[in-house]
């Protein structure tokens, strides 16, 4: 309950302020009756239970507030307490009563004036007419006291954390460039300004004319204007000082939000050009009120598709529905069918009946036996029955139907959810499988680069004798002893007398599986006659040689890989005295084959290629080839070639997966012996084979050292070996070469030049090799290397 001072008539409402003193400001006259802005102020009704009245004050007792309790800011000022103001009537008799009046504020948000009347509490309605004071407002609102004033509700703007109430005034708004922040609707801050007006008995808002005057407020537009030189009218800041709670920190801040640091700096015109401002401030709510449209949009967008769905939806319905009802209409036909062929039977039975009835006039009886008619109608009554039974029963159905079609509705939509969750994780496992195979083919080539794109191993043919001019110190070192001497080599592996088949085969292994990742391979056998090239390569039916071990595995790699399907075809031909025979042709004895060259690939058109898919397959072949190519015997090895054999392997694999098509080749070479023609004693047709097989070894032999050299020009013409090779010894393949060597002592000499030949292809670099992959469109461009 607000205590009141009680004064005589005429005081006005004082404002308890005891150190305020200074000079009366040249004020306006008080108003009378209500103002535009009263009207305002009483149709919004502000809850102002912090309250300071000024202007109110009688012209002796209005103090100037000190410039200190200015500055000591809102906390201080909101603290000073307005007390009720008092006025007096004059009682009946004469004499003085004095008046304490009272403010309450009902939970409405109405302020009403309340006063003391001859011992009743009353206040003053809207039509500022005297009314009781409803007991039950006690609990519906609050007497506005200095403890209720100086509670200190108010809360600067510059608060980081605003203790704010917790009730319906608290929310969040979206502002562009800060997102969401919280607010509160401080109602009590705005329009607070308010004088006591004593005839009304209430209080009155200030026009903002007035309110420029009243010092407290004139001090603080002065302040605003001190720090915002560019901000001159004042009646603008005086607004702005109503919203902010009289706070000028907050009124600063403001505009230097919305206009910026112009106004910083005083306007040579005196003030910044307004309409600029106000543009700006229009601009700002436009953009405003289009996001709030772009949002309605979007809204509106997602309300349309969910129509234009549910429609979708709908019309499905409807047309299955039309469809059931269109059956059930066909049955419900059938059935009045039915139900009319029973009448008409009922009907063509009492039909027949009647003719046996005598005329009327005579008999007295009824025209059909009642027995009959009992039977009749009790059928019909039992059609009439089952009638009904059958429209349940059809009802019964169609409600079944439809809850099924419900459930399967809902089965549909899960099994198309699952559906399109199981695509995700597909594509997701093909996109982790492909990146993996990539990874892991470029890891396992990477460690082949390292070890080298040309290896070179050294084999030493078994021997029945005990004497040796070759001693093996370690696995990739081995020493010649000859006349005293020895020489020691290098190679990538040597492999003793004593290797078996299959450890000369994991040599060559990881290179060979190269040939499925789209790599051009290339294993060549180099040696003397009889040194054991052809068992290394060939081998036996019982120990197959590299070859025949590389092609199984190649078939067994290409089996293991589900996801990628290959084609297999295998040529062979044979370099007899520098002319190409097709091995496998069909029609021997035709005209001997040419090499084109194709860009960097090289190609023997006409050469047969036939696909392949088992061993088998690939064992007949190589049988075939085998029979036609010429074997001739010399003086040192009957069974002895006396020319280059060349088996070619093309494999192309297209990967399901990622639609990818690779091609690689794997070209095994098995050469003629380099001999000393001295030695073979070779003449006639021997001899013009072994200047043949020697010119084009020799041929091998200068394409290497000018690799080896790394010269410009490599003579891979020189001969046909040499040229048809040219693929998978200039760079862009992966290349094993075995130098088979014969321990015999005797066979000394030419195990020195063998080794010396492989020596100089081990300094060789090929550079790095390519993968012929392309995508399975563009198969087109992919290389080729032996046709
Ligand atoms: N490592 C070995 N173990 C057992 N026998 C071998 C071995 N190397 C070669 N031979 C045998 O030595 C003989 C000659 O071998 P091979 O025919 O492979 O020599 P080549 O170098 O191919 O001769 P050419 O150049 O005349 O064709 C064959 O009877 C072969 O079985």
């Amino acid at each position: 309950m607000g205590s009141g001072a009680s004064v005589n008539e005429g005081t006005r409402p004082e404002r308890l302020e005891p150190g305020e003193a200074g000079p009366e400001p040249a004020r306006p006259p008080t108003p009378v009756g209500r103002s535009d802005d009263t009207l305002q102020a009483e149709e919004e009704k502000p809850d102002s239970h912090m309250m300071e009245v000024r202007s109110l004050k009688s012209e002796e007792s209005y103090t100037q507030p000190k410039e200190e309790e200015e500055e000591e800011g809102e906390e201080e000022r909101t603290t000073h307490t307005v007390l009720s103001p008092a006025v007096t009537e004059t009682g009946t008799e004469g004499e003085e009563v004095s008046l304490d009046f009272e403010s309450f504020l009902h939970n409405n948000g109405t302020l009403y004036s309340c006063f003391n009347h001859h011992g009743n509490r009353v206040y003053v309605d809207e039509s500022q007419n005297l009314q009781p004071f409803p007991k039950e407002w006690n609990n519906q609102g609050r007497f506005i006291t200095a403890s209720t004033e100086g509670s200190g509700q108010l809360q600067t703007a510059a608060s980081s954390q605003p203790a704010v109430r917790e009730d319906d005034r608290t929310g969040s708004v979206y502002i562009q460039g800060k997102g969401t922040v919280m607010t509160y609707m401080f109602e009590e801050r705005v329009n607070v300004c308010r004088f006591w007006d004593p005839q009304s008995g209430v209080w009155l808002l200030l026009p903002l004319q007035w309110e420029i005057n009243v010092e407290f407020v004139k001090a603080r537009v002065q302040r605003v204007m001190s720090t915002l030189p560019g901000l001159v009218d004042q009646k603008e800041i005086t607004a702005a000082l109503r919203q902010c709670n009289y706070d000028p920190d907050e009124v600063a801040s403001v505009y230097l939000t919305m206009f910026g640091e112009i106004l910083l700096q005083a306007s040579p015109s005196g003030d910044h050009d307004y309409a600029d401002l106000n543009s700006f401030r229009a601009l700002l709510e436009r953009d405003r009120v289009i996001e709030d449209l772009r949002l309605k949009l979007q809204t509106k967008e997602k309300e349309v598709d969910n129509l234009f769905q549910r429609s979708s939806y709908l019309a499905r319905e409807v047309r299955y529905l039309t469809d059931v009802v269109q059956h059930l209409n066909q049955k419900l036909a059938e059935l009045e069918a039915d139900q009319q062929e029973a009448r008409e039977k009922i009907r063509s039975l009492l039909n027949r009946r009647a003719p046996a009835v005598p005329p009327a006039r005579t008999v007295t009886k009824p025209a059909v036996d009642p027995g009959q008619l009992r039977q009749v109608s009790g059928l019909t009554r039992e059609l009439n029955v089952s009638n009904k039974q059958l429209r349940s029963t059809v009802g019964q159905a169609m409600t079944d139907m439809k809850n099924q079609l419900e459930q399967l509705k809902g089965a549909v939509g899960k099994l198309a959810q699952v559906e399109q969750e199981a695509a995700g994780e597909v594509e997701e496992l093909r996109s982790l499988y492909r990146r993996e195979a990539v990874e892991r083919k470029s890891l396992y080539n990477k460690l082949l680069e390292l070890q080298g794109n040309i290896r070179v191993f050294c084999r030493c043919r078994k021997s029945p004798t005990s004497s040796s001019c070759l001693e093996k110190t370690d696995d990739q070192e081995v020493v010649v002893v000859q006349r005293g001497s020895r020489r020691k080599f290098h190679f990538d592996k040597v492999y003793p007398q004593s290797s078996s088949q299959e450890d000369v085969f994991a040599g060559t292994l990881p290179v060979i599986t190269s040939c499925v990742d789209g790599y051009n391979v290339c294993i060549l056998a180099y040696g003397q006659t009889g040194s054991g090239k052809t068992y290394t390569m060939m081998g036996s039916k019982e120990n197959p040689g590299v070859n025949i071990r590389s092609i199984r595995e190649l078939l067994r790699i290409c089996a293991e890989n589900e996801k990628v399907s290959y084609t297999l075809k295998i040529s062979m031909l044979e370099i007899y005295n520098d002319t190409l025979n097709d091995l496998l042709t069909k029609s021997p004895g035709a005209a001997a084959l040419d090499i084109r060259v194709q860009g960097k690939s090289v190609a023997v058109p006409g050469l047969t290629r036939i696909q392949v898919q088992t061993e088998a397959d690939i064992l007949n072949v190589m049988e075939t080839g085998e029979k036609n190519r010429k074997i001739a015997s010399t003086k040192m090895n009957i069974q002895s070639s006396r020319s280059h054999l060349v088996v070619a392997l093309e494999v192309e694999g297209s990967d399901e997966v990622s639609g990818l098509t690779s091609r690689g080749t794997l070209t095994l070479c098995d050469l003629a012996g380099s001999e000393r023609i001295s030695k073979t004693e070779a003449e006639g047709q021997r001899l013009v084979e072994a200047a043949a097989i020697n010119k084009s070894l020799t041929a091998l032999g200068q394409v290497f050292s000018a690799l080896k050299c790394n010269a410009l020009h490599i003579p891979f013409r020189n001969s046909k070996l040499t040229h048809l090779l040219q693929p998978c010894l200039s760079g862009d393949a992966k290349c094993c070469v075995f130098v088979n060597v014969s321990p015999d002592v005797k066979d000394a000499v030419e195990t020195l030049s063998t080794l010396q030949f492989g020596s100089t292809i081990r300094q060789v670099s090929l550079g790095r090799a390519t993968q012929n992959i392309v995508p399975a469109k563009n198969n087109k461009t992919a290389k080729q290397t032996t046709n």
